[in-house]
């Protein structure tokens, strides 16, 4: 079996793959703070013959994740941001500095579908490009839906967007606290990804697939104005990507790679920025 890992700020999330059929076996998901040790929401490591890990916790965090993880099993294998990989170029100025989930995400994009648009909804939401050819561009980092409706201390804190509700009702104006709070940040996030995934393409002369992935892709997915795919295992492709174990993963296949939409005409893309621009 594999354990692949995902170390979040807030969450850490962890799917047993199995080796033999590229099956996933399990998943789960622990508090990141809390320490890694073997329980209920632990898998069983017996059973694990290599690990792959994305971490953007403390190192701290990773450093005792992995010394625990050597001790039991074969192989641990840790992704790291670096200026290349996979037909990518890193575009950070410092390219160990992009957050390796970011990169993870950016990766698997480009394997699926070549130049894309990774969009990550987790503590903080992320927006990464690729250009065709492979050049990632960087990207920008805004506070999650989380860390939004926490940093304003209004009692709102506990009651979160219910994960099925429409956009439409989403984006009336509020008429209590909660509402009011749960609105705004929505169309805090929506409006963001929407604004900068046209700017971007207008500015690169490109119209590029969009990948949504983090645990607030589906809430705010359904905001975009634009075709995309929601990829929940989408870090874990890069992880896949990187550290191919399977017959599957060895051949380019990623578990859970979801068939991306193509683009709207960048005409479209277009006149949709144009007439944001008049009002
Ligand atoms: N059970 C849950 N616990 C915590 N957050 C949850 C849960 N279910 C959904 N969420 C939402 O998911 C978001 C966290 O997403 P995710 O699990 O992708 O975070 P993360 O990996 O810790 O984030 P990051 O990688 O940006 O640090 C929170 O903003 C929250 O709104
Ligand atoms: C932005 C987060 C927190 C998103 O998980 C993570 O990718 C991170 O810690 N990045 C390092 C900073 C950067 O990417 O520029
Ligand atoms: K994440």
């Amino acid at each position: 079996m594999i354990l692949d890992l995902d170390i979040g700020n807030t969450l850490s999330k962890w799917r047993l793959k199995d080796v033999d059929t590229s099956e996933i076996r399990s998943r789960g998901a622990v508090w990141t703070r809390e320490e890694w040790r073997p329980g209920a929401d632990i898998p069983n490591l017996e059973v694990v013959e290599s690990v792959r890990i994305s971490s953007v916790a403390r190192r701290a965090v990773l450093e005792e994740t992995v010394q625990l993880l050597r001790q039991r099993v074969g192989a641990v294998y840790v992704a790291s941001s670096t200026p290349e990989a996979l037909g990518v170029t890193n575009g950070y100025e410092e390219p160990e500095r992009l957050g390796v989930d970011r990169w993870l995400g950016v990766l698997a994009g480009y394997q699926q579908v070549g130049a894309c648009c990774a969009v990550d909804c987790g503590s903080a939401i992320t927006i990464d490009f690729v250009l065709p050819g492979g050049r990632h561009l960087g990207g920008y980092i805004l506070p999650g839906l989380r860390l939004m409706k926490e940093s304003l201390k209004l009692g709102t804190r506990n009651v979160a967007i219910d994960p099925d509700s429409e956009p439409e009702e989403l984006l009336v104006p509020g008429r209590r606290t909660v509402e009011a709070v749960n609105h705004g940040i929505y169309m805090a996030a929506v409006s963001a990804i929407n604004r900068v995934y046209a700017e971007v393409c207008d500015s690169e002369g490109v119209a590029l697939p969009l990948m949504v992935t983090g645990g607030d892709a589906r809430v705010v997915a359904r905001g975009l104005q634009v075709p995309h795919a929601v990829w929940p295992d989408m870090v874990y492709g890069g992880l896949e990507a990187c550290f191919p174990l399977t017959a599957a993963e060895r051949a380019g296949r990623m578990a859970g790679a979801p068939c991306v939409p193509s683009p709207v005409a960048l005409e479209k893309i277009r006149a949709g920025l144009a007439f944001s621009m008049l009002l």
